[in-house]
Parts: structure tokens; sequence; C-alpha cells
């Protein structure tokens, strides 16, 4: 039995094996309470009995939708499981990672424009005043933090490869915790940086040069120096020339044994083969935060994309916290729990931080956080 089914088993969580579409069940009218949508079927229930409404009312249902809702089945709405999921996390120190572009900001065609809007820049503000809370993204740390704007996260760019943590804690309650990482540098504010690929930097500016003459070439590519890697991004590109435009990238790559070449949403992307991803990038926060040790710390990861698959996997490999998947659209991932778009995920933070705040308010701090700790409900 996997981490996760003992977890699930043990929360209450029903993950099934495939659903089977030819099973007839009756309609279960069985109420998931949801804050949002109570009284609402689940979509664990809606997933198997779709089939049997589109017979009964001899209407086709999609079946794109019947897809994701048996596939929801077997990653539930961190929505509809909100409750369980917090119940699982009580006792525990939640520690919120996000990833920025499909998470925090919708897709959009243009990278430059991927902003993020003051409701969920709010939101997310609200869970870092209760939660330590850290953006990894795919882009330079410069550029997701310019678009996340907010002081009171960690952020970590380059997929992980340049993380900055102040060396004084953003909030109080991180101070004993707070650890001195090796291998970090301090930059001009002072703030720890841990750069695993900086020896890099060199061919990394020299790829890029090449591959922005390629994309010059070929109509809607565009490339994107993420600092420690590099995209070469292809959504406006005519799908005749994107058989080109990989042929050429990799021919690059070639040159340099020391890269390889990752796949993203319509996005190539250059990266130095080091030992270092999106998953060891939160090991490495947790560890500068203190939590190495600690087993009462609860991960919580959103993320859209295959290289969150990676801080997913290390998630799950610690058997405790939460991995939660944004998608629409059934796909295979490490994931517990899934939301649907970055608007479940706005709901979802703001549902986290209000749930930590109605519980610091309504109960004494020593039964949150057990007697001696009342510090932390602060946090
Ligand atoms: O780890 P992330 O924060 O999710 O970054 C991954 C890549 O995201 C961006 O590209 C993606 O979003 C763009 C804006 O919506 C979209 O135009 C593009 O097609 C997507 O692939 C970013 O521009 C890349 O550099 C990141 O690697």
């Amino acid at each position: 039995m996997t981490n996760f089914a003992k977890l699930n088993q043990a929360t209450g969580f029903q993950r099934s094996s495939t659903y089977d579409k030819q099973k007839v069940q009756p309609i279960s009218t069985k109420v998931v309470k949801n804050d949002e949508n109570s009284g609402d079927l689940s979509l664990a229930s809606i997933a198997s009995n779709l089939h049997d409404i589109s017979t009964i009312v001899n209407t086709p249902i999609p079946s794109s939708d019947i897809a994701y809702s048996s596939w929801v089945v077997e990653h539930p709405s961190a929505l509809g499981s909100f409750d369980r999921m917090m119940k699982a996390a009580k006792g525990k120190r939640i520690v919120v990672f996000l990833d920025y572009d499909g998470t925090l900001s919708p897709i959009v065609d243009d990278p430059d424009r991927a902003f993020m809007s003051n409701e969920m820049r709010a939101a997310v503000r609200e869970v870092a005043k209760y939660f330590p809370t850290a953006v990894i993204s795919g882009r330079s740390r410069d550029k997701v933090k310019g678009f996340v704007q907010l002081s009171n996260v960690y952020y970590a760019g380059s997929h992980g490869m340049d993380i900055m943590v102040p060396p004084k804690p953003l909030k109080p309650c991180d101070a004993t915790n707070h650890v001195t990482a090796t291998a970090s540098a301090l930059d001009k504010e002072g703030d720890m940086l841990f750069q695993p690929a900086k020896r890099f930097l060199p061919a990394i500016q020299e790829i890029s040069i090449a591959l922005e003459e390629i994309a010059r070439k070929i109509e809607g590519a565009r490339v994107e120096d993420n600092r420690f890697c590099i995209s070469v991004h292809y959504r406006k590109v005519r799908e005749e020339d994107y058989g080109i435009l990989e042929e050429k990238v990799k021919s690059v790559i070639e040159n340099y044994p020391d890269f390889h070449l990752t796949r993203g949403k319509k996005v190539l992307e250059i990266r130095p083969s080091i030992e270092w991803n999106k998953g060891h990038a939160l090991e490495y926060l947790l560890d500068t935060l203190g939590f190495s040790n600690s087993g009462d710390v609860f991960p919580l990861y959103i993320g859209d994309d295959r290289t969150d698959e990676d801080a997913f996997k290390v998630i799950e490999a610690r058997g405790q916290g939460f991995p939660i998947i944004v998608s629409s659209i059934p796909k295979d991932t490490k994931a517990a729990f899934s939301l649907h778009d970055p608007s479940e995920v706005l709901t979802f933070l703001l549902r986290l931080a209000r749930w930590r705040k109605t519980s610091s308010s309504s109960r004494s701090l020593a039964q949150i956080w057990g007697p001696g700790n009342s510090h932390k409900a602060n946090c």
C-alpha cells in the first residue's frame, strides 16, 4: 500500500480503482459538506453516476466530462475534501508551496502578461500570514517575484535552482527554526541565496544566444531567459513549424552535454543536468526553515505542470502532506488531490487562511498547538 493510500485510508478518503463505466449504480444522494457548495453532490459520486444519468435522461454527456469526473475520483477535489484534509493536518505545521504559471495565474499566450489577479495576491498574502509560504517557479526568481509582489513569501526561481531566503526569518515564528544552510551566498540585500547551477551561467548565456538566433527565424517562437534555465515558447508557432523548431533546439543542446531538454505547456526547457528540481527545492526550504527532521510538518504543494510532479513525489515519499494538482483535464500525476483551475486555487487558499484564522480565534492557543507552543499560532 502506498503512503498516500495509507493516508487516505486513515483519513477516510476513498481513492477507488478505475471507474467501471459498465457498472450501473443507484444515483447517490450522499452529500459532501463543503462550505462553498454545501448540499452539492460530491464529484466522486457524480463520476460514478454520470454514465447512468446520461442513459436515464437520454442526453449524451461529453466523454471528456465523464473522463474528468472519473479522474477526480482518483484525485479528489481539494475543495470537496477540505474539512477532512484539515482534520488530517490537525496539530501539524502546514508549510505552503505554490507554483506560479497555471496555478496562481492563468495560462496566457504572452508569458510577459501572465499577471496574477489582485484577489489571488491578497489570498496568498493572507495564507502567508498564517503559514510559511514559498513560490517555486520555472521563471527566473526576479521575474516571479515581480509578478507576485509579496514580501512575506519565500521565492525559488529556475525550477528551484535559485532559492532566496532572508537571513532573518520573514515571521517571528520561524526564528527558532531558521538555520543557515551551507552552499549559500548572500546577495546585495543580505538575502541568503542557494544557486546550485551557478557554474553553468556562462554556458547558459551561450545557449541563450544560439536559441535567440533560431527563434528569430521561426514565426511565433520566443526565448525566455529564466537565469539558470531557458524556455523556448512555441504556443504561437504554426503547427507545421514546430518540428523544425524542436530539431534546431535539439541540435544546439547536442553541443552542450551538460544540459538537457524538458517539456512543459507549449514550452521546451533547457536545463543544466544537475540532480536538482522542484522536489529538492521543497526539501531545501523545509530544511532551511528548520523542519528537516520534524515529524509534525505538513507540506502542501499546489502546481499544474510536469516539473511540479517532482515536488509531489517528495511529498508522497515523506508520507505526510498534500500534493495538489491543478488541472481541468485528466492527467497522470502523483498528486493525491486536485483543483480544476486557478480560480479554485484562489477559493482553496482563502479557505485555508480562514480555517486557520477561525481555529486561532475560536479555540485557545494551547488547544491548537499544545502547551508551551502558543506563540506558533501567530505564524
Ligand atoms: O513553474 P512555473 O511557474 O509553472 O513556470 C513554468 C513555465 O511557465 C511559463 O510558461 C507557461 O505559462 C505562460 C504564460 O501563461 C504560457 O504562455 C506558456 O505557454 C506556458 O508554458 C513561463 O513563461 C516559462 O518560462 C516557465 O518555465
